[in-house]
């Protein structure tokens, strides 16, 4: 495994409490909570002005950071009132932060929730443990302006699930890295604008951690740019299978490599192959057998599933797993229970109707379930959706945030199925191939000038898409 990127990594609540103990022996608890508080409200200020707050604190350190930004605003001049929805454990940093407020506690926060310009949600964050109870769901409910530190109370920072409610905040300050709960569906569309604060940890902490969860952004990978010396083979060579009836997607995921930098792309037609040659003059379309074909060394890579029927998927996947070459399974490929069959491809790209077909129902969070498909057909999992994962079958997982609904078209999933071919083609790593083709999938929809391309249109950007790839660097929060 290469080195772990720290830039885009995600952490576990668990993960994150790992940190706090580990930072704890250079920066005490009651300073990071101090920081935390200060960053909040510097980020409040910067785009509030002055008005009534509302801070509701929980018993844990979220609750202390609360009373920290209490105690900050109404230095700042703003009228402040706390409501402490439960008391922290006496003698806890909590507790301490808390006996700093000299300020307005209010025992009937119903009465003020309405009434404030702000408030600020302190009740839970890395220390959700359990669904919240009706009366706090019921309190946070009645808040119109929220502003959350670290995540909404509520939200479950590992999985982005929903316990019992959450409120919708319109920023949410966290601290260190973000959670994956801050971009995971359905938790991203409750956490409003998010911004990640530096408390004083160092990043050398990380080094204690196992690293398995990454935001899918440029620089987490690298796609390879184009060469003065460059020539076809080396730009790579894919090679498509053509259905014998449903010809347009085999014929989208072909164009799709084509037009991502593939520098040869075949298709090997099991019916119509007129149809096929006389969809672009760029496709080489085999006229001889599957074994002819496979016997060309510089063809390593294919793409199985695309407008398959099941027993075109039944004879063809076989022959290419017994020839050892990479494969990226999809759509044909998911018709049956026996995720056996998909042992020995590299990467299957399914939706969740898709996957649960194949792998049975989800039961928990998505990242665990597309983790352990990874894990048991050895191959890279990418579960399609508005908060794409892409699981490897040793741990690591991106969530791609970089995509919108203008992907949500058919043939969508076959223009990915020829970019993550035509990455692989280049020799880029499995993994990787998956998450720069899905976020250059992202991106040629965000290339579009309006919200409507059929994937047609999707290929004909993908050429931009690419370089922009190459020379993004920054998150975009969408
Ligand atoms: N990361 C950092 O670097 C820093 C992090 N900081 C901050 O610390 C926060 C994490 O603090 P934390 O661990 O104390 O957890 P927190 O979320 O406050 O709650 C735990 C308490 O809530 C309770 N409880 C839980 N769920 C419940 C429910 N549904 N309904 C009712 N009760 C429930 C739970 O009860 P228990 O299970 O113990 O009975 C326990 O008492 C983090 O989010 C960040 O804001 C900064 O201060 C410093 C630097
Ligand atoms: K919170």
């Amino acid at each position: 495994m290469t080195k772990p990127n720290l830039e885009f990594a995600l952490l576990t609540p668990t993960q994150m409490s790992i940190v706090d103990r580990h930072a704890a022996r250079t920066i005490s608890i009651i300073e990071l909570m101090e920081n935390a508080g200060w960053a909040v409200t510097q980020e409040i200020l910067k785009r509030y002005r002055p008005c009534s707050v509302l801070v509701l604190c929980g018993p844990g350190n979220n609750g202390g950071d609360g009373y920290v930004v209490a105690r900050l605003l109404a230095q700042a001049g703003w009228a402040v009132y706390v409501s402490s929805i439960a008391n922290p454990k006496s003698g806890s940093d909590a507790d301490i932060a808390a006996k700093q407020w000299t300020g307005m506690v209010v025992d009937d926060p119903e009465s003020y929730i309405k009434k404030v310009g702000l408030v600020i949600d302190a009740v839970f964050g890395a220390g959700l443990n359990k669904d919240l109870d009706l009366h706090i769901a019921n309190l946070l409910r009645k808040a119109k302006h929220v502003v959350a530190i670290d995540m909404p109370s509520g939200v479950n920072g590992e999985t982005g699930q929903i316990m019992g409610y959450a409120p919708h905040a319109e920023l949410t300050v966290t601290f260190f890295k973000a959670k994956p709960g801050h971009y995971l569906l359905p938790g991203r569309e409750y956490r409003g604008e998010l911004v990640v604060k530096d408390i004083g940890i160092t990043f050398e902490i990380l080094s204690q951690i196992e690293l398995k969860c990454w935001l899918n952004e440029p620089g987490l990978w690298q796609i390879p740019t184009s060469e003065l010396t460059d020539y076809k083979y080396r730009r790579g060579t894919v090679s498509v299978i053509g259905g014998s009836q449903m010809i347009g997607a085999a014929r989208l995921s072909a164009h799709a490599a084509l037009n991502s930098g593939a520098g040869l792309v075949y298709i090997f037609a099991l019916g119509n192959r007129d149809c096929y040659s006389a969809s672009s003059p760029c496709f080489i379309v085999d006229h001889d057998s599957l074994e002819t074909a496979l016997k060309d060394l510089r063809r390593k890579i294919w793409v199985c599933g695309p407008g398959l029927l099941a027993n075109e998927v039944n004879e063809i996947l076989p022959q290419l797993i017994a020839a050892n070459v990479k494969i990226i399974a999809d759509a044909g490929a998911f018709q049956s229970d026996q995720y056996d069959m998909l042992k020995g491809v590299s990467i299957i790209t399914p939706h969740i109707g898709e996957f649960e077909r194949v792998f049975g129902k989800i039961k928990g969070d998505k990242i665990s379930a597309a983790r352990l498909a990874a894990k048991q057909i050895g191959s890279v999992v990418v579960l399609k959706g508005a908060d794409t994962i892409i699981a490897s079958p040793d741990g690591r997982v991106a969530i791609n945030q970089h995509a919108s609904s203008r992907l949500a078209t058919a043939g969508s999933g076959d223009t990915l199925t020829g970019i993550v071919a035509t990455l692989l083609a280049t020799g880029m790593p499995v993994w990787e191939s998956a998450c720069a083709g899905v976020w250059v999938h992202g991106e040629a929809g965000l290339l579009c000038d309006h919200s409507w391309p059929s994937a047609e249109i999707l290929t004909e950007n993908l050429g931009k898409a690419r370089d922009n790839a190459s020379i993004s660097k920054n998150i975009v929060n969408l």
